[in-house]
């Protein structure tokens, strides 16, 4: 890529530095995030800018947020002549639980900025932050209507699965229970540079936040999820009883077997999203009974 050894920069692959460099690609992602002037999108991971300066001419404003220190510098000449562009240099998240303060708080001023603005992710994602950056962006509370982006597509396959399948785990019932997530295109190691050793999607997600019903608390139901599928392979009923021994007796977790109808050898990835969702909000409640 000629910006980065006209600066005499080499990718960095600690940081997922493999560039979009097929503009045919980055023509359909940000085609796919059919944006116009109330939307602003949040892209993670500017890298040089490109895609930047190319989704700036079709949004309203464009939050685009880079770690590396010598990419942002070339980001903010390439972003230039654009005024709704604000270049964050920072990790964009704080933790692998939430975002920057300083993104949300960039991206909250934007919206406000814009009435009847909405948020997209689009992005070229660094694959080591794929997932907390997708899966936290429904608990942010932000207004979003679309997520594109390019992933690793084992990754993009764990979003999509199905039960009963190998992929199927926490991370798709999260996102399932939430939005419409779907593969738009698969991507061969050629259209990035450098090459990176796997395949790689461009993933849609739609939001759906109540698609099987509401979920009384998204937190409760992601703790839920990721304990119940850290065990996936073990019947469920045991689990159940270990996850929550401290909060209610065991007999409980029998209780629930019984008004659901499953059986001894029931395992978590045989259930559907819904039927997940209708059991992580019957434990909600059971832990809080009597605490009106
Ligand atoms: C896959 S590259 C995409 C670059 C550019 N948007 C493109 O499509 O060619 C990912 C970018 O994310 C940056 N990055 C990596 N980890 C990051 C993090 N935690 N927060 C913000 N940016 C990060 C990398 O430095 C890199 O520039």
């Amino acid at each position: 890529m000629a910006l980065l050894k006209q600066h005499g920069l080499n990718p960095r692959s600690d940081l997922g530095q493999n560039f979009l460099t097929d503009v045919n690609i980055i023509d359909f992602v940000v085609a796919e995030a059919h944006l116009g002037p109330k939307d602003v999108v949040l892209e993670v991971g500017a890298g040089t800018g490109g895609m930047t300066a190319f989704m700036a001419q079709q949004a309203g404003a464009v939050v685009s947020v880079e770690l590396d220190r010598h990419l942002h510098a070339i980001a903010t000449g390439v972003i230039e002549p654009y005024d709704n562009v604000t270049l964050l240099q920072c990790d964009a998240l704080k933790n692998k639980n939430n975002f920057q303060p300083i993104v949300l708080e960039t991206l909250r001023n934007q919206l406000d900025a814009i009435e009847g603005s909405q948020l997209k992710l689009v992005a070229n994602l660094p694959y080591a932050i794929a997932t907390p950056v997708i899966s936290n962006l429904t608990l942010t509370g932000l207004p979003w209507t679309r997520m594109v982006c390019t992933i690793q597509l084992e990754l993009a396959q764990r979003m999509t699965a199905s039960p009963q399948t190998g992929n199927y785990g926490s991370l798709a019932v999260w996102l399932q229970a939430q939005s419409f997530p779907s593969i738009l295109k698969k991507l061969g190691p050629q259209v990035f540079w450098p090459r990176p050793k796997v395949h790689s999607a461009v993933i849609c997600l739609t939001p759906a936040p109540e698609r099987f019903g509401k979920i009384e608390d998204l937190l409760f139901f992601q703790d839920f999820l990721r304990r119940l599928f850290h065990h996936r392979r073990k019947l469920m009923r045991g689990v159940l009883k270990g996850m929550y021994r401290k909060q209610m007796p065991k007999e409980r977790v029998d209780d629930l077997f019984e008004e659901f109808g499953f059986g001894v050898n029931q395992r978590a990835e045989e259930l559907e999203p819904e039927v997940l969702v209708r059991v992580s909000n019957r434990l909600f409640g059971m832990m809080n009974e009597g605490t009106d």
